[in-house]
């Protein structure tokens, strides 16, 4: 489908709306979907009841799930806070700022004969609104929060959803497979479970 005009969504709550109409279709625009993420302009009393800071690792919090076809998602980094190079399980990631900046680092898949570690492909700063996108063909990535004084969020979605990930051990390149959990549902702070790993990748 020939996509006309960028609509620009007026609160975070419009963009929702917007993003389960764009997402009806089967086949995802990625273009589309990054333009009209990026048009939404972060307004912090909109996105604020989501945001749970820990202290020490950034936190996944569900926003919405996209009538089975994506997760969105605030993630709040601490000074500091990072990932682990890691893939995204054959969906799509668009990944926005709301607040502060991120460094995001490329990587290729790892080879085999790997020797001297994983090789950074690239490096990008990501500004307020900006919006990035990856995809496994496009290579793994690591996200960190570099400042020492300023924490920051992000919107994510990824379609379809997915629960695990791999993570990579950058010297190496040998993987683990990583079970994700959210820090907070809808707002709400999910419940303890003793059963299920709390760790992030
Ligand atoms: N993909 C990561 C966040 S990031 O580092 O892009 C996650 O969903 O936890
Ligand atoms: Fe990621």
């Amino acid at each position: 489908m020939e996509q006309t005009e960028v609509m620009k969504p007026e609160s975070l709550d419009d963009l929702i709306k917007i993003l389960h109409k764009i997402f009806e279709s089967d086949s995802v625009n990625v273009e589309e979907v990054q333009n009209i993420m990026e048009s939404y302009e972060s307004k912090p009393q909109e996105w604020m009841k989501f945001a749970k800071f820990d202290q020490y690792r950034y936190t996944r919090n569900l926003v919405d799930e996209g009538n089975g076809k994506f997760n969105l998602m605030i993630l709040c980094w601490g000074e500091g806070h990072g990932s682990s190079i890691h893939d995204h399980t054959d969906s799509h990631c668009f990944l926005k700022l709301l607040q502060g900046q991120l460094k995001e680092t490329l990587f290729d898949w790892p080879d085999r004969k790997l020797s001297g570690g994983m090789v950074q492909k690239s490096q990008q700063v990501l500004l307020e609104n900006q919006c990035a996108y990856i995809n496994d063909s496009i290579g793994l990535h690591r996200v960190e929060n570099v400042s020492h004084t300023e924490t920051a969020v992000s919107l994510h979605l990824y379609s379809p959803p997915f629960q695990t990930c791999q993570t990579f051990d950058q010297r190496t390149g040998h993987h683990n497979t990583v079970k994700m959990t959210f820090w907070s549902k809808f707002g709400e702070r999910t419940p303890f479970e003793t059963t299920v790993s709390q760790e992030n990748n």
